[in-house]
């Protein structure tokens, strides 16, 4: 879900406070960095479906699932301090609403559109679902 929902695209932006070279390039201080995580997160050659929502992306060739730094929440010294915090909060928000309840595309609602409203955060547009209390059995 954090991979496709790309939450904050161009993560918190930085600046270098030395001279710095990284991988060949000179920076030199004083410069804002931007952080593009939207290429991060949607790679081709580094995700197995880089353009869909699928689990399989974080399992290996065996079907194992692979333990893999997501970097939506950015890293190093300056990582998301929240990460842990937004991770436990959405495992348990979806998987209580997907316990308890359907989510139904409505057949007359066509095809979703995935294309994002852009703000410092990335949010879906606005769209209409049938939520179906499931009965218990
Ligand atoms: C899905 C939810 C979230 C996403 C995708 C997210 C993403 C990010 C990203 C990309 C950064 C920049 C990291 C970097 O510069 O390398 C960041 C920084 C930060 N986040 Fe989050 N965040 C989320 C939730 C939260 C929550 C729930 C909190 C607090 C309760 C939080 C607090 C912070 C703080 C304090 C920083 C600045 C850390 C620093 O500069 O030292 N975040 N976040």
């Amino acid at each position: 879900i954090q991979r496709v929902a790309n939450t904050v695209p161009l993560s918190v932006f930085h600046c270098t406070t030395r001279d710095t070279e990284l991988m060949g390039y000179s920076i030199p201080k004083g410069t804002l960095v931007i952080e593009n995580l939207t290429s991060v997160l949607n790679e081709e050659g580094q995700w197995k479906f880089p353009h869909e929502f699928n689990p399989e992306n974080f399992l290996n060739d065996q079907g194992e699932f692979m333990i893999l730094r997501l970097l939506s929440n950015g890293s190093g010294p300056r990582i998301c301090l929240g990460e842990g915090l937004a991770r436990m909060e959405l495992f348990l928000i979806v998987v209580t609403l997907l316990r308890k309840f359907k989510f139904i595309w409505p057949e007359d609602a066509g095809e979703p559109d995935f294309t994002p409203v852009y703000g410092v955060t990335l949010t879906p547009k606005p769209y209409r679902m049938k939520v179906q209390l499931r009965t218990s059995q």
